[in-house]
């Protein structure tokens, strides 16, 4: 058998080590440079005069020429160690650990580590460290079913060695098994007749679980081939008790004893030691306490200079966000040590930061890997360069992200202690976190303002009556004479965190996490930061947590930017615009990292809704046959409850005013608006106006491109105008795609009526063609710029020209209408001719006449060559006049009506809403 014993001096850290990581994009070469571990993501790697250079996405080539002999292979699904004189450390949990087969599979995953000095941590089977603790408790409380409870152990632990062992191996272990069974039946015996448990009693019985753990897996391991010796860690690991529950290792005395251990043990290359159990100072057997296990394996891998530990676990690493929460959280590849400790702070599977602190001295990556799914390459926790800008620049991968991850703490309450005695006043503070200490409620978070008017900070919600009651008590004489004006409690709060070192001296990541956030409609209530910059906290409304969450994970680029979209009215521009967004999603996805999701479709009284986005090839046959009542509040309601799509957008593709009536509501509730429907622009001045200031003063959006010329840019470029200070005079033009499509085909050899047949077939017609016909569309068009130019007018301040015969705008139908029009088609024929007959043509024109604060919608006679005689189709022509565009104006030309045009205006406003959420533009 080959042994190794420790010599006099423990190795140092050899100048390099390396561990090279599979994964889909990149690699990971890690690597000790001057002292320091380092970590880079890398895309290729290749030598020059011996000379290692990586290559990262970027196309940064970083010269690694301090780096000895770095030999770079990628190995899938198998831990990549090299073969060596350097101990590498793995711990097995006690889910591991949960039966026989389980310990069978660690002991082949221990034989597939090619080091040749192995040291295994093992916890208890699963569920055994509860067990034993409840013996104690049983036998404490007089509880005569201790002993069956023991026989149970006992039990587990016999059938796991029978399936496992055979032979000798077999028989020493159930010896020893029966041995340390009668040993505490004896104990437990004690403590039953005595009512009363000491500490180190208890712990004594608790800590069998890992003795028999790890001597079983010894025994495995064995017996496939590989040496294998067992320790117990109670004659190594040397611990002091602190105050609240917890040990520090003794270093010096615990390496004194692990080399006694080494000479006098003789082990072999690898040894299986037990977790979570150790010894005082004065030899008394004691626990590790909480995550006992991952501290054992961080204690013991320092003391042997590890080349790193392994932490085996059942997820595949360190989430960027509770994936529960956010479903495209992603495993990040690398944490700093200082990150992973900010993420376990806030309850991510990550490790108890004093689990980190052994290592994190001595630079020793911590590898996070899940025992059930080996191809999954884990996270290394390592140290990692803080500014350096190469490093900066070739970050195109997760790992270097600015904020790595999200995490939030639920159901806290803020305290706020506030009033102008406070300022300059020095013990305030103290006097409010003694009072705090003495009740026993635990601070997470602190917030004061440099005015010192008010202190807030965050307690868990359980504790706040406790601490509000204590205040009020001690601030008494502050408050009745008024140096203190209250001491407030703030219920039904949370605590969202971005953790990232790089965060640390890199202006605008707090701006994007409070972009995001207040994108998403999220109300910050307080916010704190430490100097050390590796983490921003704010503290939200409770029922704002998830959405938050998700906003703030989007935003860095974690995941998509994700919109939740509700179409209302599915006629033909509604269904064009779903049909073209089913086309493009997975392009928007791919390129644009764009996620939009239609999660609930409405008519007039149909509708379908869906948790996580409808499948747009089938929306037509769902709601067409299993649709819900259409119903508008749970239709929005649906939109705005559902956490998971921080971003909701109302796209209303109706002509309704009911509709447009609810704009205001929903856009104080956050969601976009975004619409063709003319109505909420062109309706009374006032209800308008009101709109507008509540867009302007929100972050909540309102897009209605499509409003004026279908998809034509016509008020952006009338917004581009103004916002660059150009001064508007005039806007003139042919607004109505059916006006024009019909006075362009109405040339003496088709009835006007039949020209206006073909126009709503071509679907350029309002769903009540007389609302083309009669000029109110292109009144609505003309006050819309109007009023977008800064005028203050009323669709009744417009003067408009009807080619609606009188009798028939009273038929009660679209369809009536169409069957009664011809019989009028010879007045307008008549009137064709006479313009005709003077080489003119009729156009149907629109003018917001700035200077003279009005509008006119009129038909007009042109001279056969002039820009609006020239026009074909649907074509809208729109010229502005301005102060920059005197002589010239500018024109804006096109089809400007039709459902594939005006659905595509739609679809480019949801795209600008998008960007401004933060998607690439
Ligand atoms: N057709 C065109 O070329 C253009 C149309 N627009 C505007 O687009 C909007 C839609 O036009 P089209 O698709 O042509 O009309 P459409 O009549 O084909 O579609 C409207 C749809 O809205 C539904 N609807 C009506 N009231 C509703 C309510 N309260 N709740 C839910 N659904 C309701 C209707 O059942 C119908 O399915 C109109 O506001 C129109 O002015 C704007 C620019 C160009
Ligand atoms: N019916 C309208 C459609 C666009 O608003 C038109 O004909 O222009
Ligand atoms: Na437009």
């Amino acid at each position: 058998m080959k042994s190794f014993a420790l010599s006099n001096s423990l190795p140092a850290n050899p100048a390099v080590h390396r561990h090279l990581r599979p994964h889909p994009r990149l690699a990971n070469l890690q690597c000790l440079q001057n002292g320091r571990a380092q970590c880079w993501p890398l895309i290729n790697h290749f030598r020059t005069n011996g000379v290692l250079k990586v290559q990262t996405k970027g196309g940064i080539v970083k010269t690694l020429a301090s780096i000895a002999d770095v030999s770079l292979e990628q190995e899938m699904a198998k831990p990549n160690l090299p073969k060596g004189d350097m101990w590498s450390v793995h711990k097995f949990g006690g889910t591991c650990m949960g039966s026989s087969e389980r310990i069978q599979n660690v002991a082949n995953i221990v034989l597939r580590d090619p080091s040749e000095r192995k040291l295994i941590i093992v916890s208890a089977m699963s569920k055994v460290t509860d067990m034993l603790y409840n013996l104690v408790c049983k036998a404490k409380s007089r509880d005569d079913l201790y002993m069956s409870a023991l026989d149970e152990v006992f039990d587990k632990h016999m059938s796991a060695a029978k399936q496992l062992l055979e032979g000798e191996d077999l028989a020493r272990f159930l010896a020893r098994l029966h041995a340390d069974v009668s040993n505490l039946r004896t104990m437990l015996r004690a403590i039953y007749i005595a009512g009363h448990a000491t500490e180190s009693f208890s712990d004594f019985v608790v800590g069998h679980g890992e003795l028999w753990s790890a001597q079983m897996l010894s025994y495995a391991i064995n017996k496939l081939g590989q040496p294998c010796s067992w320790m117990d860690t109670r004659d190594v690991l040397i611990v002091n008790p602190t105050g609240s529950d917890q040990v520090d290792p003794d270093y010096p005395k615990s390496e004194k004893k692990l080399k006694e251990w080494f000479s006098s043990h003789n082990p072999a290359g690898t040894i299986i030691a037990t977790g979570f159990i150790a010894s005082t100072a004065d030899d008394v057997p004691t626990t590790l306490k909480r995550d006992g296990s991952d501290f054992s394996a961080a204690i013991l891998g320092a003391l042997i200079r590890a080349r790193q530990v392994t932490i085996w676990t059942d997820v595949d690493g360190v989430y960027s966000a509770d994936p529960r929460k956010v479903c495209e959280a992603v495993i990040l590849p690398t944490l700093s040590y200082q990150e992973a400790w900010e993420m376990s702070y806030f309850g991510a599977n990550v490790l108890h930061p004093r689990t980190i602190i052994p290592v994190m001295r001595l630079n020793i990556p911590i590898v996070i890997r899940n025992i059930f799914n080996l191809s999954a390459p884990g996270t290394v926790i390592c140290e990692q360069p803080i500014d350096d800008t190469a490093d900066y620049e070739m970050a195109d991968n997760n790992s270097n992200k600015l904020v790595k991850a999200f995490a939030t703490i639920d159901n806290l309450a803020l305290v706020n202690v506030e009033g102008t005695g406070m300022a300059g006043v020095p013990g305030t503070a103290s006097a409010i976190f003694s009072a705090v200490k003495e009740v026993g409620a635990n601070v997470i978070m602190i917030s004061q303002a440099s005015s010192e008017h008010s202190v807030c900070f965050a307690v868990p919600e359980k504790e706040v009556g406790a601490v509000s009651t204590i205040l009020h008590s001690r601030f008494r004489q502050a408050l009745e004479a008024g140096r203190l004006s209250q001491v407030e409690v703030i219920n039904n709060c949370c605590i969202l965190a971005a953790v990232g070192q790089r965060m640390a001296s890199t202006p605008g990541v707090s701006a994007t996490l409070f972009d995001a956030l207040a994108k998403a409609n999220i109300n910050v209530r307080a916010i704190a930061q430490g100097c050390s910059e590796y983490n921003i906290t704010v503290v939200l409304k409770q029922e704002d947590c998830i959405r938050a969450l998700r906003a703030a994970h989007s935003r860095f680029y974690l995941s998509k930017t994700t919109l939740a979209v509700g179409v209302i009215g599915p006629g033909l521009i509604g269904a064009t615009l779903l049909d073209q967004l089913r086309d493009q999603a997975a392009v928007l996805k791919e390129e644009l990292n764009i996620d939009l999701r239609v999660m609930g479709v409405t008519g007039s009284s149909k509708m379908i809704l869906s948790e996580t986005g409808i499948d747009l090839t089938k929306w037509r046959e769902m709601i067409k046959e299993n649709p819900e009542k259409a119903d508008l509040d749970r239709f929005a309601q649906h939109l705005q409850e559902n956490h998971f799509f921080p971003n909701k957008v109302v796209v209303d593709c109706t002509a309704d005013t009911e509709v447009a009536n609810r704009y205001y509501e929903w856009l104080r509730q956050g969601i976009h608006v975004i619409t063709p429907n003319k109505k909420a622009n062109s309706g009374p001045l006032d209800r308008y106006l009101k709109l507008r200031a509540l867009q302007r003063r929100s972050y909540t959006h309102y897009f209605y491109e499509a409003t004026v010329g279908a998809g034509l840019p016509i008020i952006s470029t009338l917004r581009g105008l103004l916002e660059t200070g150009d001064k508007i005079l005039r806007i003139e033009g042919i607004f109505s795609g059916t006006l024009s499509y019909i006075f362009n085909n109405f040339e003496g050899t088709r009835a006007f009526s039949e020209v206006v047949a073909e126009a709503k077939e071509a679907g350029y017609t309002e769903p009540d063609p007389r609302d083309d016909l009669s000029g109110t569309d292109v009144a609505r068009k003309v006050i819309i710029l109007a009023r977008e130019s800064g005028l203050k007018l009323e669709l009744s301040d417009i003067p408009v020209q009807s080619l609606v015969p009188e009798p028939l705008s009273v038929c009660s139908t679209a369809d009536e209408f169409m069957q009664k029009l011809p019989s009028f088609d010879a007045e307008l024929a008549q009137e064709r001719n006479n313009a005709s007959d003077s080489g003119e043509v009729l156009r149907y024109v629109g003018v917001v006449d700035a200077v003279n604060q009005k509008g006119l919608v009129e038909l007009k006679r042109y001279k056969r060559d002039h820009p609006f005689a020239q026009l074909s189709g649907s074509d809208n022509i729109i010229a502005f006049t301005t102060s920059r565009y005197k002589d010239q104006p500018l024109i804006v030309r096109g089809p400007g009506a039709g459902a594939e045009v005006t659905a595509g205006g739609v679809f480019s406003d949801i795209l600008r809403l998008a960007s401004y959420l933060g998607a690439p533009s």
